[in-house]
């Protein structure tokens, strides 16, 4: 069994990123990054913490607007301003947004060429279409991690557990992209071990701690754990039981460790195809 690297990888993605920024900043455009934060989740406040620490690292600049129990009138003049801003070249919205306000009302005030979350439902029906669009940085990071770890997809049985418009769906299309047999899985299927003990890959993209175990789990299989649910200590657990798993998986990427960090490089990437035009 082989954890898989989520830190390394991450930090191969940023090299990228470093050297892409420098290239833009002497050609005289400065990368820069919105992110409104309509929320005061802890969590919440971790990522756009870390999300900005990265940023700087690599040469993006990163403009925090903290905009806690705003109105969803407000947050759509926020987004249309962001969007028709010269200077801003993407935009991120945090979740979870502010009690009666869904991300599908505002995301459409998201410009597509700045949508670098993929919070826009026009850029998730590009995806869907086969156009350019950005995705949702999550589901990118599940693409990448298993093109990272050279793990065949074409043709390969593979399952997602999930089906939100932020993580489940768009890494179905972007998988399906790459001639995966996939299959769908969520609340209401019926025996979602029969399903998830056919997947050669695995992805995980539910948000109930260790939802998955050893059962669920085809001998060899590449599991991408996506989820990041807290615990009462303050610690993170994915949606897989990894320690029940790891005697039956191929490779799993672990929590922390896994796909958070590479979600937080793409996003930066996103950054700078947008504001290379
Ligand atoms: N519009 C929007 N897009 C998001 O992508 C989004 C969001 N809203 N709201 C909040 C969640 C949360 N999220 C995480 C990303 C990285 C880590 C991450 O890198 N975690 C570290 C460790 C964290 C720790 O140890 O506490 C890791 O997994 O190794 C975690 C959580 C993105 N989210």
């Amino acid at each position: 069994m082989t954890l898989i690297d989520g830190r390394a990888i991450s930090q191969a993605i940023l090299d990228t990123v470093s050297a892409d920024v420098a290239a833009l900043r002497d050609a005289g455009t400065t990368p820069t990054l919105a992110i409104v934060v309509p929320t005061d989740d802890e969590a919440t406040a971790w990522y756009v913490r870390s999300i900005v620490r990265t940023a700087t690292k690599v040469g993006v600049e990163a403009r925090q607007i903290d905009r806690h129990g705003i109105t969803a009138d407000e947050l759509v003049a926020e987004l249309a301003s962001l969007s028709s801003d010269p200077g801003v070249h993407g935009i991120i919205c945090q979740t979870p947004l502010p009690k009666g306000v869904t991300l599908d009302q505002v995301g459409q005030h998201i410009a597509p060429a700045k949508d670098v979350d993929g919070a826009n439902p026009e850029s998730l029906g590009r995806l869907a279409a086969g156009l350019p669009a950005f995705a949702p940085a999550t589901a990118q990071a599940v693409v990448e991690i298993l093109q990272r770890e050279r793990t065949p997809l074409s043709g390969v049985d593979l399952v997602v557990v999930g089906r939100s418009n932020v993580v489940g769906k768009p890494a179905a299309l972007l998988l399906l992209a790459e001639n995966a047999t996939v299959t769908v899985c969520h609340s209401r299927t019926r025996d979602l071990a029969a399903h998830t003990r056919r997947a050669d890959v695995l992805v995980a993209a539910v948000g109930r701690a260790h939802m998955l175990g050893a059962d669920h789990v085809k001998p060899g299989a590449v599991v991408i754990d996506v989820g990041t649910n807290p615990t009462e200590d303050g610690g993170l657990v994915g949606d897989v039981d990894t320690a029940a798993v790891e005697p039956v998986a191929g490779s799993i990427t672990p929590v922390p460790g896994g796909v958070g960090p590479v979600t937080t490089a793409l996003l930066l990437r996103n950054v700078v195809t947008a504001a290379r035009g």
